[in-house]
């Protein structure tokens, strides 16, 4: 059974980035790496539907967060199956975002933090009633929510295809959601948490030491 490894963090962390490289020096070891990423956008009609939310496509329809948290939770539950197959056939499977986001985001957005009523919530939809994998590790890529929101921009610049979406633009939800993810990554919610700096160069051969649990 593989290891199961979350990449979380900001919109505009660079999560994607970490991903590309942690997976390059763990093939370079010879382990075998799968990769996803949530929510899964022209796979899923659940993802489809919080994109469309997201972009504001559906008007105020779907503005409430427990709607938008149940769509992200039951676009993971599509995939709970491949990526069960995926662990049973791989040393590492690491997902860009996974239920920690909802965790996060969503509390975010309700003024909570990871004590509030949403966390539990989220829990008990996603891990108890939906049985999604409990993950062995999350890597929290930790950037100034400044650096990260001048990420985003960037991005947004150079991808025809990513425009910000609106909570990449809410700077007041990125700062609350940057201090539930620390609560997250303090208290060890759900696994073990890492935090990796994201400003500074990242060691990988020690990230990819403790992505296979070996320090
Ligand atoms: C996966 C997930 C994402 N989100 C939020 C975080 C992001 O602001 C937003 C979109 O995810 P994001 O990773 O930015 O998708 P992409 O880069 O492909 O556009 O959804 C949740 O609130 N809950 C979740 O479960």
């Amino acid at each position: 059974m593989g290891r199961l490894v979350v990449i979380e963090g900001l919109d505009g962390a660079g999560k994607r980035t970490l991903a590309d490289a942690l997976t390059a020096e763990l093939t370079r070891l010879g382990r075998t790496v799968a990769r996803r990423a949530f929510p899964r956008y022209g796979e899923d009609v659940h993802a489809d539907l919080v994109r469309d939310a997201l972009q504001g496509r559906l008007g105020d329809t779907v503005d409430s967060v427990y709607a938008m948290a149940v769509l992200y939770a039951l676009d993971r539950r599509g995939a709970a199956d491949s990526l069960r197959a995926d662990l049973a056939a791989h040393d590492v499977v690491l997902l860009d975002r996974y239920v920690a986001s909802n965790a996060a985001y969503c509390a975010a957005r309700l003024h909570q933090d990871a004590h509030g009523e949403f966390v539990g919530w989220a829990y008990d939809l996603e891990i108890r009633r939906f049985g999604l994998p409990v993950p062995d590790l999350h890597l929290l890529l930790q950037v100034p929510v400044e650096v990260a929101a001048a990420r985003a921009v960037h991005r947004e610049a150079v991808e025809a295809d990513r425009a910000r979406d609106s909570y990449e633009t809410d700077a007041g939800l990125q700062a609350r959601c940057a201090k539930v993810y620390q609560q997250l990554a303090a208290e060890h919610w759900l696994a073990d948490w890492h935090v990796v700096d994201g400003v500074t160069e990242v060691d990988f051969a020690r990230l990819a030491a403790r992505t296979l649990g070996s320090s």
